[in-house]
């Protein structure tokens, strides 16, 4: 490990024959000190490095609300999978921030911020695509097999990280994700403030957009609750499956009757997910 990976262990927890532990870091892609969580599965040792899934959250969340109410740790134990969660901005005094929760701390949208304040701070994309991995795959028993999955603005986060960077994860998968943000309230607030009012710049981080025009494929799956609060205004997945249809990406979109946009819907089905990524990543 060089001086590079500098990382502070915060906590550990005992969980299914793993680990759950949080460490903080100095990034140098969002110049501030940041936190992860890793699940380290009982498997992972210094000769059997593990694949490793990396889960972006949503709008308000830290490493934490996904290792807290996902429920994965129990298969990701007997699948052998590391989970990786870092938080969704960045964070800390100095650090640009908005009223709102949809907007700054919380909010970093998996973009890099072009735009002044936010582009002090905010490149989240650079910071998952590039300096989170080199980190964790230099720290940690855990592989260059890579799998990314997300919810809400995390899911937007996976699916055009997946698309932007074909090769670098075996599968990709998310839940809720917001799947047009370009025409909805949440994407068209974050990406004018991150990356400025010339709409050409959001269409490079539009999941819908880069389906259609997508000629290499990540096996993806979808899941989405009916009955999700956000479904029509903010999420619009009629959009991403018509954009797969026009390029012919084999997207697994599955809509499930009842379910909201919360993690007890996330935990229903994280199962299915870890076991897609499983059958991708061995
Ligand atoms: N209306 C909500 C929107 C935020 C929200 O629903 N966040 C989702 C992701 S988009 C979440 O995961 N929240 C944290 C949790 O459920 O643990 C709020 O004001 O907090």
């Amino acid at each position: 490990m060089t001086t590079d990976h500098v990382i502070e262990n915060i906590s550990v927890n005992k969980s299914f024959g793993g680990w759950n532990k949080q460490y903080s870091h100095q990034s140098t892609t969002l110049n501030c000190t940041m936190r992860f969580a890793i699940y380290l599965p009982p498997q992972a040792s210094k000769s059997n490095k593990v694949p490793v899934l990396y889960w972006l959250s949503g709008l308000t969340c830290t490493d934490e609300n996904f290792m807290h109410k996902a429920a994965a740790q129990r298969v990701a134990a007997a699948l052998g999978m590391a989970i990786v969660a870092p938080d969704t901005s960045p964070r800390g005094e100095g650090v640009a921030d908005d009223e709102g929760y949809d907007l700054g701390m919380g909010a970093g949208f998996y973009v890099n911020a072009t735009q002044a304040p936010w582009n002090r701070h905010y490149h989240m994309y650079d910071y998952v695509v590039n300096e989170l991995p080199r980190l964790i795959e230099a720290a940690f028993p855990v592989s260059n097999k890579r799998a990314i999955s997300g919810h809400s603005m995390g899911g937007h986060g996976a699916l055009t990280i997946a698309m932007l960077n074909p090769g670098r994860y075996r599968s990709v998968s998310a839940f809720s994700p917001i799947c047009n943000p370009m025409t909805a309230p949440w994407g068209k607030k974050a990406f004018t403030a991150y990356l400025g009012k010339d709409q050409a710049a959001w269409q490079a981080h539009d999941a819908s957009e880069l389906m259609r025009q997508s000629t290499q494929f990540t096996p993806a799956r979808v899941d989405q609750g009916g009955a999700d609060d956000f479904l029509k205004e903010q999420l619009k997945p009629e959009t991403l499956e018509a954009a797969a249809k026009e390029s012919n990406y084999p997207l697994d979109l599955r809509i499930h009757e009842g379910y909201d946009h919360s993690y007890f819907f996330i935990s229903s089905f994280i199962e299915e997910h870890l076991r897609f990524h499983a059958s991708h990543l061995s």
